[in-house]
């Protein structure tokens, strides 16, 4: 059987990466977090001292990025010249930031390529565990990076329900105040990322799940179910 990709994208809090990891776990795939990258790029740049307003500046930091970045969806590592950042990359510092290297459209052209080489290395067949595909999530993934992806899927959430739960993952609460306080990092940032990249409305061929009154599992099960549906589809 030929190798199986698999393209996820969406807004921020539906459920991209922790449901995309979790999908790629089941099918034995390997698991590309975009965001990650992007997130990565930003935590270089503020560790270096770059000015994220320079853009010139900050697209020669990612050209030269010294990103090392696992594909095993049981350890998704970030290593950026030899430090650590899985946890560093997800402060509200960083939340906060990383649209303004993310609209920096140099920058996007460099994690792109660097996105169809980690892409099409999975789809050779060649590395990881069975070696039989990824599954790949971000905002541009199944209209840009990898449009020719054998399962193409836009995962949504109402706002509200996004809302809580990035509200739950950063205060631990979805009261009032803790929604007030997460609504920056969720609704002004994908205002600012869409600016660059579409990514609320299904794409031609994009299938769109909705996760806003699913729980975890259900959203599993809904993505596992359009896998199965359209790559049992495929030629
Ligand atoms: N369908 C769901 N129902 C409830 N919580 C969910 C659902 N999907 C994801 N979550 C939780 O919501 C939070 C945000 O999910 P995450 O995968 O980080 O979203 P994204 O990558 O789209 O920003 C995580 O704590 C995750 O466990
Ligand atoms: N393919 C991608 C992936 C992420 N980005 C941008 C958009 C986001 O603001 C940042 C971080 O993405 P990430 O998926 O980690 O963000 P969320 O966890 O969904 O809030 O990167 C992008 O522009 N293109």
């Amino acid at each position: 059987m030929s190798a199986l990709v698999v393209a996820v994208d969406g807004p921020s809090g539906s459920g991209k990466s922790s449901v995309s990891r979790e999908v790629a776990r089941r099918l034995g795939l390997a698991y590309l977090d975009t965001g990650a990258m992007y997130r990565a790029a930003t935590w270089w740049c503020v560790h270096t001292g770059v000015p994220l307003a320079d853009q010139d500046a900050v697209a020669q930091a990612v050209r030269d990025l010294p990103l090392d970045q696992g594909v095993d969806p049981d350890a998704p590592h970030v290593v950026v010249g030899g430090t650590d950042v899985g946890e560093a990359i997800r402060t509200t510092e960083i939340s906060a930031a990383v649209s303004a290297v993310a609209t920096n459209l140099a920058v996007r052209d460099e994690l792109r390529r660097r996105q169809r080489v980690a892409i099409a290395v999975e789809a050779a067949a060649s590395s990881f565990s069975e070696g039989r595909g990824i599954v790949a999530e971000g905002r541009d993934i199944t209209t840009v990076v990898a449009p020719d992806a054998d399962v193409r899927i836009l995962l949504t959430a109402s706002e509200e329900a996004r809302l809580a739960r990035r509200a739950r993952d950063v205060h631990g609460s979805d009261d009032d105040a803790a929604v007030e306080a997460t609504r920056d990092q969720v609704l002004r940032r994908d205002a600012d990322d869409s600016t660059v990249v579409q990514f609320h409305v299904a794409a031609d061929g994009v299938v769109t799940v909705d996760s806003s009154d699913l729980d975890f599992e259900q959203t599993v099960a809904a993505v596992l179910q359009v896998v199965a549906e359209v790559s049992g589809t495929r030629a």
